[in-house]
């Protein structure tokens, strides 16, 4: 099972790995990359030596194409778009916020740029930029989250552009690949499922929160324009309670503040950001994300031949 996305980035299957802050570091980007997806370092906040480091790590294990995620709210964006420049990182990806400004660099260093977007608007004006492909995200996604679900929205940014979409948010089985090459994607990208890979790093408690996590508790937390879906705990009764004394974006903003760390360094379930996707359901186990991929490829090339059969 190939896709235009493999023959785009040189990668063996049409997985990627999201860029999550804390939780994407060069173990867990090497592991996904050797195993034939691509692996992403999340920058999130962190300065570029923190970054560089880990793309350092990243290249001490494998010659597989790997990507850095950058966030376009950290304040080190221009530092991080000389550092990916210089290291010649082969694929950028970029997240709460429009690259388009450092498109001419990029592309002048040869990266491939795939912004992440959860509108049909900012997809046709990123590709009239010249960005190589998108990530649909939809708000079953862990983190920061739109408006519109992912069925809904992926084939409709598949009909208004013509490079590669690759759809996400509440994907982590090979159902879901086969779902999403259904509505037109070349692949998928997932976060929540790779929190659970053996090589992540985080903190074994955050990864116990997702095993045991049901169908109802990756709930969305903050305000109109900000909101973020994480598990439930005692900060996400913190949020509500904000919320319904109608509380200001710096408040939440100030609640939220190092909260994501707690939960990825420390293992604070209590008070922590435990950011995860509704897809933290569909994952039991923790696994080798070599063994991830190939249950979620052999998974989806079943289900297709069988819808073969099926339609046949
Ligand atoms: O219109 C414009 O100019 C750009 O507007 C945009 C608005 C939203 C997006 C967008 C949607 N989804 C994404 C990618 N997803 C995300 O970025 N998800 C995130 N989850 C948790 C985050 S919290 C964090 C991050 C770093 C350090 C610490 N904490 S970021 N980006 C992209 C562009």
């Amino acid at each position: 099972l190939r896709t235009v996305l493999c023959d785009l980035l040189g990668i063996t299957y049409p997985i990627i790995q999201g860029g999550m802050a804390w939780v994407a570091t060069g173990e867990l980007a090497a592991a996904v990359s050797a195993a034939g997806g691509l692996g992403i370092i999340g920058a999130g906040n962190a300065p570029p030596e923190t970054v560089r480091r880990e793309i350092h790590k990243v290249r001490e294990q494998t010659d597989r194409p790997f990507g850095v995620n950058i966030y376009y709210m950290s304040p080190y964006v221009e530092e991080l778009i000389d550092l990916v420049c210089a290291e010649k990182v082969p694929v950028v990806t970029t997240g709460a916020g429009n690259p388009g400004k450092h498109l001419p660099r990029l592309k002048a260093a040869g990266v491939k740029v795939i912004p992440v977007v959860a509108s049909v608007a900012l997809a046709k004006r990123l590709e009239r930029l010249g960005v190589d492909a998108l990530v649909a995200e939809g708000m079953e996604c862990g983190g920061h989250i739109g408006e519109i679900a992912t069925i809904p929205l992926v084939p409709q940014i598949v009909d208004a552009v013509h490079i590669p979409v690759i759809a996400a948010g509440g994907i982590a089985d090979g159902r879901g690949l086969a779902a999403a090459l259904a509505l037109g994607a070349a692949g998928v990208q997932m976060g929540t499922r790779f929190i659970c890979a053996e090589e992540c790093t985080v903190h074994p408690n955050y990864k116990e929160a997702v095993l045991k996590a049901g169908d109802r508790d990756a709930v969305v937390t903050g305000m109109p324009g900000h909101y973020v879906r994480v598990l439930k705990n005692k900060l996400t009764r913190q949020f509500e309670e904000l919320a319904a004394r109608g509380a200001s974006w710096e408040e939440m903003d100030r609640l939220g503040t190092g909260k994501l760390r707690a939960a990825v360094v420390e293992g604070d379930v209590e008070y922590g950001s435990l950011m995860a996707g509704q897809s933290a359901a569909l994952v039991r186990e923790i696994k080798p994300a070599a063994a991830i991929i190939e249950e979620i490829m052999a998974e989806a090339e079943a289900i297709i031949s069988r819808l073969g059969t099926l339609v046949r």
